[in-house]
């Protein structure tokens, strides 16, 4: 049996929910057609439900009109890996130091495991609209081409300065948009391209790169108009933890400059200023683990996390 104050109360939220809808118009059409690119973190997968959410707003964005084009992480599923089979690892600025058993590993968890994982769990929910994920990796038609990264560190006692080799870790040198181009581009079919964070040398070899890094590559070459970069907190905190809403690139180097963004932060932070410098509009810094994080940034008022844009000129 229904009754009447059932029908009244889900009537209600019928009527929310449209009124919701209504007012989320000027934001829909701000996306139309643009290229947003989400970078999804490894402590941002989290919960199976989580993954689901995530997979079913990125379908949305895809029907609503916008191309999204995911880049992710799997740093702590690469860690699990690593102690499972007793190879121990060490980060330099957030960047994992990868020797040749690292990397065997890092490209199984990260192609192999995470990266069809995702493509699947957003084919399963477009099934209905036919929306696809397609899991590809830097490997794939030569989407990114790198050449190895390199960090310089201070003695802060002697200030001599030295080059700190770590190992199979990649800089994009260069991002092959042509397939991208091609699934996004596709009259006929609702493509999602989700992309693993790894990528070859010049002579062929695979380096592992952070997932930051080559989302801020990706939406530079891709001129985005956005790019997410969700992950396990709220934002970029500042040095009484407070969250920043809204933050130049030159904020954000100070930021890395003053300590005050450590570890994690600084590849993100790294990422959005050259992505800005790149072209891309903005740069949001966002809590993934909360659902629907992704639709309260694009299709709100006072959206989520920290926004970085460029200088005012
Ligand atoms: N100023 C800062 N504001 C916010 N987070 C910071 C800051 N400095 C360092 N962090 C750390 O950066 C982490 C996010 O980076 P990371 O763990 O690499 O995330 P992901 O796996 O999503 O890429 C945060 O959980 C936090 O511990
Ligand atoms: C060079 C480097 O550090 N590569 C990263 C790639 C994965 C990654 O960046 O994952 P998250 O975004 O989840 O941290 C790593 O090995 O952990």
């Amino acid at each position: 049996m229904i009754i009447q104050t059932e029908i009244d109360s889900s009537e209600e939220r019928g009527w929310a929910t449209a009124k919701q809808l209504a007012e989320a118009l000027p934001y829909i059409q701000i996306y139309d057609r643009e290229i947003v690119t989400i970078k999804y973190g490894g402590h941002a997968m989290g919960e199976a439900e989580t993954a689901r959410i995530f997979a079913s707003d990125i379908v949305l964005l895809k029907l609503l009109g916008i191309h999204p084009v995911v880049v992710h992480g799997g740093g702590p599923q690469i860690s699990a890996m690593l102690g499972r089979a007793g190879v121990k690892s060490t980060f330099i600025d957030g960047l994992r130091v990868t020797d040749d058993a690292t990397m065997e590993i890092a490209e199984m968890v990260l192609s192999g495991a995470v990266n069809k994982e995702i493509a699947n769990w957003i084919t399963q929910a477009g099934r209905e609209a036919d929306v696809r994920g397609v899991g590809l990796s830097g490997k794939d038609a030569g989407l990114i081409t790198v050449e190895k990264a390199t960090r310089i560190k201070r003695d802060p006692d002697s200030m001599i300065e030295q080059v700190v080799d770590l190992g199979f870790v990649g800089e994009p040198k260069n991002v092959d948009d042509k397939l991208l181009r091609t699934l996004i581009d596709d009259p006929n079919h609702d493509y999602v391209p989700v992309i693993a964070p790894i990528g070859v040398s010049d002579d062929g070899h695979t380096f592992n790169i952070n997932a930051d890094t080559v989302a801020g590559a990706v939406a530079g070459k891709l001129s985005a108009k956005r790019m997410l970069l969700l992950t396990d907190i709220a934002g970029v905190m500042d040095e009484n933890k407070n969250l920043i809403r809204q933050m130049t690139i030159s904020e954000a180097k100070g930021l890395i400059e003053s300590g005050v963004a450590v570890g994690g932060m600084i590849p993100k932070l790294e990422t959005a200023i050259m992505a800005v410098e790149a072209g891309v509009e903005a740069v949001v810094i966002l809590d993934g683990r909360r659902p629907h994080a992704m639709l309260v940034e694009l299709f709100t008022e006072h959206g989520a996390g920290t926004l970085i844009q460029a200088d005012p000129i």
